[in-house]
Parts: C-alpha cells; structure tokens; sequence
C-alpha cells in the first residue's frame, strides 16, 4: 500500500511530487509557447503591438496632467492664458491622438494573439484527430468516447486561450505596472507608494479567487463530463430505455448529475462575489488615501493640481490590469493542466503498428494459419481468453467457429486484423507473420463484417462504397446485389442516394448488416471474417446471403462465427470453442459422429423453442 493510502505521507515525498509537478507543469507550457512560436510573424506582431499599446496606454495619464495645469494657466488668463490655450489645443489634440493608436494597437494585439491561439489550435486538434485514428483498440477499451470529446472541446480551449490570456497579457501587464510604478514612484515617492498600495492585495487575491474558481472549474468540467456521458449513454440506449420504461430512472439520474454540477456553479459564487467586493474596496480605499495626502501636499504647495490628476488617472488605468492578474495566473495554470492532458493523448504509445523494415503483405496461396495462439486483454498470461489456438484455413476453404457467449470467437476474429496482437504464438497469412506486414495491407487483406452494423450518416451508396470511394456505380450495385440489397434500395424513392445513418432513413437491423456486408465485398479481401453477422437477419434473407457468401468463398478464406448451425454446417471446417480453448473439430459429419459438445448443440436446434445456452452447458 503507497503511504499516501494510509495517510502517512513525509513532508519529503510529498515536496518531491509537488517539484515533479512543477517540472511537468513547466515542460508543458513550454511546449506550447514552441508551438506558438512557430508562427514567429503573428508572435511578434502580437507582441510588438502589446508593447506600443501600453507605452501609449502610460501617456494618457501624463498628458492627462499637463492638460489640467494647462487648463488652470488658462483660468488665470493673462499672456501665460492665451500662450497656454494654444499648448492645451495641442495636449487634446495629442490625448485624442494617443487614445486612438492606443486602441488600434489593441485591436492589432488582439488579432494577431487571438491568430496564432487559433493556429496552435487548430494543429492540435488535427494531431489529435489523427491520433485517435491511429490508437489501439486496447486504447478505446479503456478511455470513454465523452472524455476525448471533453478534451477536444475545452481542453483545447485552454491551449487555445494560452497565448492571448497568459504570454500576452504577461508583457501587458508587466509594461504598464512595471513603467508605471517607476513614473509614479520617480515623481513623488510618498503619493506613489500610497497609488500602488492597492496592487500586491488586488494581485494576491485575484490570484486566490482565479485558482480557487480553477479547482472548482477543473470539477465542474469533471461533472460536466459526466453529464454528457449520461446524455450520451440515454440517447445511444433510447431504445432500451423506452423498452423498459426506464424514463423515471433516467431522469432521476440526470438530475443527480445535474444537481451536482449546480452545486458547484454555487460554490464558484461564494468565491467570486466575496473577493470582487474586497478588491473593489481596497482599490477606492487607496484611491481616497491618495486623495487625501494628495490635497494635503497641493495645499502646501508641493505638487501641482496635474500632478495629482496623473496619479488619479494611473490609478484607475492600472486597476483592471491588476485585476486580471488572477485571470494570467489562471490561464498559464489552465493550459499547464489542459496541455498536459492533450499532450498526454498524444504521446500515447501507439502498440498495435508496423514494425521497423514492415512490408507489404504478398498474397499468393492465401493460406492462413494460427499457431497456438494465446491472448489475453491485460497482455499478461493471467486470465488468458485464447490459449493455445491453432488451425490452417486455405483458399476457398471455410472454416466455422461456434461456441458459448464469451469463449473467445470474436475475439479470434480481432486478432487477424491486429486490432490486439497475440500474448503467445503467431498469426500467419501465406507464411508471413501478420506482425511483420504494413497494417494498411494487411487489413485490405482482411475484413471482418462485425456484429453491430455500423453506418456513416451518408447515402447508402457511399456507405456500401466506403473503403473504395472511386469505385463504379455497377461495382457498387454487384456488391448490394451479393448482399440482397440492390431491389430493397431501387425500391427507396431516391435510391442509392438515399441518406442513411442516425440523421438518415432509418434500416431495419437486417438491412443494416447486408449493406455492411455489401461494404465488405468491395472490398475483394483474401479473407473475411463475418461475426454473426447474419444474426440480425431473418432465415430466408440469410439463406440467400449463405448462398453468396459460399459463392464469393471460392477465392478466399472465410471465416463465420455464428449461434445458428444452419448459418456454418456447411463449413470445411467447424470449431468448436469454450473457454478461449477449441475443444472440438472436423466438419459437420464428423462433429456428429463425435457425439459430443456440437451434437448436444445440434440436437436442441432441431428442437425448436429451447434454449441455445442450456445445450452450450449441457455437454454429455
Ligand atoms: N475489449 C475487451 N476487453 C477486455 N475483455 C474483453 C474485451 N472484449 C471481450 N472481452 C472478454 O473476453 C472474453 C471473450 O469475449 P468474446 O467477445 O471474444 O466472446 P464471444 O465468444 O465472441 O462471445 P459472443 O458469442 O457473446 O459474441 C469474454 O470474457 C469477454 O468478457
């Protein structure tokens, strides 16, 4: 047990994870700020026009006083009035002037930061898109769909935001506070102490309410998460949910799920409105002191009405730069945290890809073969779900592969694509190791026809085309005609352009797997594995599907798991597996003549109205 379970953490190891974080924290923005830079052009506008923005921004308050002590010389009239009226011309002039450029200056920071946050973004999401094409299918077991869609959301958006609202944001603030307690302090040291006095407590507690709001927005994005999951889950299983009339259920579960996210929305406003309010306060508080000192020191003489006016207005220009000391603080802590999340994903080791000098597979005899195979989903020989599996298939050969839910036949099937790669023995086709081949031909090579028919919201026609988008219209239609598709679809008022999928013209889940079977069978593969996929499928439909599917089986291997005995009596071969080991083989005869495992299964099918499981148990 790790002694932070038991609570007996040293103040040592506990410093140690706080440095590793640090660092980690660290090494994550600076790889982001590397892939800012690498748009140097829009970088330096950004930060030329910051610089030039705030030095403009520091004069306002200077012209500001000359402009008052001018408008008094004026008051006073005289030559001293009229040589000042002309001069005050000039300063309004100047302040209208500086105002201006100050603000296109902004407008320019803004525009180039917000440009290259876009940029970075944009690269980001690609990687990342890319790289969830490219993961193992042991990757997508284990993180939740709603979590990536977290991350492509608002942790880029924390990525995004990095450049405008931390780097930027640092040189503003640095320049303006930086130049502007120098020019207050250089003036009068006593007034431009009280004028900054406000600063380090606004800064402070900016920085705390930031931080604390973080904590409570890193949880709310946690619980947002989860809501998201909820509605995603309700909206994938609607159906289930109908079935069982579980609406009461459901929406009590939404509710606590959304209960909790407003929980903490509350949370998030004691922290706010308290700290506003104190900051607030402090900032008039100083600005009254100054005030006060400020009046004491004109009356004696020591400074002049301007000179107090700058003060005044530096102050009330450095507030909100202040105040958003908290939001930089906040923004390098979010994309320390966002970015290492992204980067996280993309630094994810990828296990299932081509090995160093892979090349393509060359198919001649199409002969494939297991050679005791063994897997596990742990990669561990523990709790292993295939052991010691060997059989050989050659062209035009089918073999059949039956057994109990959950003793391994699909995934068998999952292994010769690699979408896992065998803990023990190997996988060959034409006597190349399967591992040893580019993945791009070896799944040309091999398809396997899945259990849920998934399909693209498109028309049916580039769903039945899909993993060759060029392909010719009468190549598509043999295709649709081989999986008894092609009348139902000429039936359809707009034909094979008719748009399928979740926002489409909904199949019935028959018609769904024959269009993924039509999918398949342009593709020419050498092997095909069809897993139960003629389940959903009624028996006459299927019949006729058996009959292309042993017609197509001529130039290739094909595998067919299935519950039904009539979908794989036909098979060269049939496989009987239980529990990830096979058990029993030989063709249909032959597995009769045995009397064992298959027979009893043989025996409840021609018995209608029994139970396939009880015959799966029921072995003499
Ligand atoms: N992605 C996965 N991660 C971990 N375990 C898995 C995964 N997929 C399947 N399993 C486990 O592996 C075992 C074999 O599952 P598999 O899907 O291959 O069985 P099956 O014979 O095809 O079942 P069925 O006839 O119900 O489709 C089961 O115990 C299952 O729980």
């Amino acid at each position: 047990m790790s002694s932070d379970a038991v609570g007996t953490t040293s103040p040592i190891s506990s410093a140690h994870v706080e440095v590793a974080r640090l660092g980690r924290g660290l090494s994550t923005l600076l790889r982001i700020t590397r892939m800012n830079l690498r748009h140097p052009r829009q970088v330096a506008f950004a930060f030329g026009s910051t610089i030039v923005a705030a030095i403009l921004q520091i004069l306002i308050p200077q012209l500001l006083g000359r402009a008052v002590d001018q408008t008094q010389i004026v008051i006073r009239g005289g030559v001293m009035g009229t040589a000042a009226e002309q001069t005050l011309w000039t300063t309004a002039l100047l302040l209208l002037a500086v105002s201006a450029l100050r603000g296109l200056c902004t407008m320019a920071q803004n525009y180039f930061a917000e440009a290259v946050g876009h940029h970075v973004a944009y690269e980001l999401r690609l990687a990342c898109y890319d790289k969830i094409q490219r993961l193992s299918f042991s990757f997508h077991d284990r993180v939740h769909s709603g979590d990536l869609i977290t991350l492509g959301m608002l942790d880029l958006d924390g990525v995004r935001t990095y450049f405008s609202t931390a780097l930027v944001r640092l040189l503003l603030l640095t320049m303006l506070i930086g130049i502007g307690a120098y020019t207050m302090i250089s003036t009068d040291p006593v007034l431009g102490v009280v004028a900054l006095s406000f600063v380090p407590f606004v800064a402070w507690r900016s920085s705390v309410t930031q931080l604390r709001l973080r904590a409570t927005w890193l949880e709310l994005q946690e619980r947002l998460s989860l809501l998201s999951r909820v509605m995603e889950e309700n909206l994938a299983g609607i159906r289930v949910v109908r079935a069982f009339s579980a609406q009461a259920y459901e929406m009590l579960k939404f509710d606590r799920a959304s209960k909790n996210a407003l929980d903490l929305a509350h949370d998030q406003v004691d922290v706010y409105v308290p700290n506003t309010s104190a900051m607030t306060l402090s900032f008039f508080f100083a600005l009254g002191l100054v005030l006060l000192i400020g009046c004491n020191k004109l009356i004696a003489g020591e400074i002049r009405v301007g000179t107090l006016t700058t003060f005044l207005a530096f102050m009330t220009i450095l507030q909100m730069p202040v105040r958003q000391v908290g939001l930089m603080v906040n923004a390098f802590a979010r994309a320390s945290t966002c970015g290492s999340r992204i980067f996280g994903l993309l630094d994810q080791d990828i296990t299932i890809r081509d090995a160093p000098g892979a090349r393509a597979i060359e198919i001649s005899g199409g002969t494939l073969r297991f050679d005791n195979v063994s897997f596990s989903y742990s990669g561990t020989g523990n709790s292993a779900v295939l052991k010691n599996i060997t059989f050989e298939a050659r062209r035009g050969e089918t073999i059949a592969i039956v057994g109990p839910p959950g003793s391994g036949k699909s995934t068998m099937a999952h292994l010769i694509p690699r979408f896992y790669d065998v803990t023990g023995g190997t996988i060959t086709l034409d006597g190349q190791d399967i591992r040893g081949v580019t993945l791009a031909t070896l799944r040309k090579a091999i398809v396997v026809v899945q259990q849920d028919a998934f399909l693209f919201t498109t028309t049916i026609e580039n769903n039945i085309a899909y993993g060759d988008p060029w392909a010719k219209e009468q190549r598509i239609e043999r295709a649709s005609e081989s999986a008894q598709l092609h009348n139902y679809i000429l039936g359809l008022p707009a034909g094979y352009e008719t748009v399928v999928g979740e926002r489409g013209v909904s199949l019935s889940g028959g018609q769904r797997q024959r269009l993924t079977i039509a999918r398949t069978m342009m593709l020419r593969p050498s092997i095909v594995v069809f897993d139960d996929s003629t389940a959903a499928i009624d028996a006459a439909t299927e019949q006729r599907i058996r009959a292309t599917i042993r017609r197509l089986a001529k130039d290739r291997v094909t595998i067919v798991i299935a519950h039904r005995l009539n979908s794989l009596m036909h098979a060269d071969q049939i496989l009987f597996v239980d529990n990830g080991e096979i058990v029993e083989r030989g063709t249909h005869q032959e597995l009769l003549a045995k009397r064992g495992r298959y027979k009893a299964l043989y025996d409840l099918q021609l018995r209608s109205g029994d139970d396939i499981v009880i015959a799966y148990r029921g072995a003499p």
